[in-house]
C-alpha cells in the first residue's frame, strides 16, 4: 500500500529493519541534541507528515531497546496519528531513568506501526447480551 508522505527531515524515510517487520523506526528531527533529564518529557520533531487513507491510522510506539536500556518511553504510548491529521508527527518521549538521556538528530527514538480501524455508529439500548464474565474484571479469574 502506498501513502503519501512529506519528508522535511533531509533523512531516509521511515522503513521496516527487517523483511517482517510490524514497525517502521522514526528518527528525531532536531538542529541540535536534547537532553531528556530525569522523569522529563519532551515533543519531539520528526519533520514527517502523512495522509493516512481513511480507515486507517498509524500508532506511535516506544523501542523495547531505548526502553529496556534507558528507560526512554512514550507517554501517550500508543501516540495515535489520525487519517485527517495534516501537521507534523511528533514523539512525546519521557525519561524513566535516573540519568540524562541525549537524543541526537537522526536518532531511532520510535516506531510506526499503520494500522486498519473501524469507524462505528453507536446501537443504544436497555441491556447488553448475557456472558460467562459478565462484569468480571480486573483479575476476577485470579492470578
Ligand atoms: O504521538 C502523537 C500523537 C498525536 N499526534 C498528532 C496526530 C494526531 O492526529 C493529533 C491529535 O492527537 P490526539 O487525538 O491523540 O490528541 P488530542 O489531545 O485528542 O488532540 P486533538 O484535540 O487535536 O485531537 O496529534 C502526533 O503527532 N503524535
Ligand atoms: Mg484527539
Amino acid at each position: 500500500m502506498q501513502i503519501k508522505i512529506i519528508n522535511k527531515s533531509g533523512m531516509a524515510l521511515p522503513q521496516y529493519e527487517t523483511a517482517h517487520a510490524a514497525g517502521m523506526d522514526m528518527r528525531a528531527f532536531v538542529e541540535s541534541e536534547i537532553i531528556i533529564k530525569p522523569l522529563q518529557r519532551i515533543l519531539i520533531p520528526t519533520g514527517l507528515h502523512i495522509e493516512l487513507p481513511v480507515g486507517f491510522e498509524a500508532q506511535i510506539r516506544p523501542r523495547s531497546g531505548l526502553a529496556y536500556k534507558h528507560g526512554i518511553s512514550i507517554v501517550n504510548a500508543p501516540g495515535t496519528i489520525d487519517a485527517d491529521y495534516r501537521g507534523e508527527i511528533k514523539v512525546l518521549l519521557i525519561n524513566l531513568s535516573d540519568t540524562d538521556f541525549v537524543v541526537q538528530n537522526g536518532d531511532r527514538i520510535a516506531q510506526m506501526v499503520i494500522a486498519k480501524h473501524e469507524t462505528v455508529q453507536w446501537d443504544s439500548v436497555e441491556e447488553l447480551s448475557d456472558t460467562d464474565r459478565g462484569a468480571g474484571g480486573y483479575g476476577h479469574t485470579g492470578k
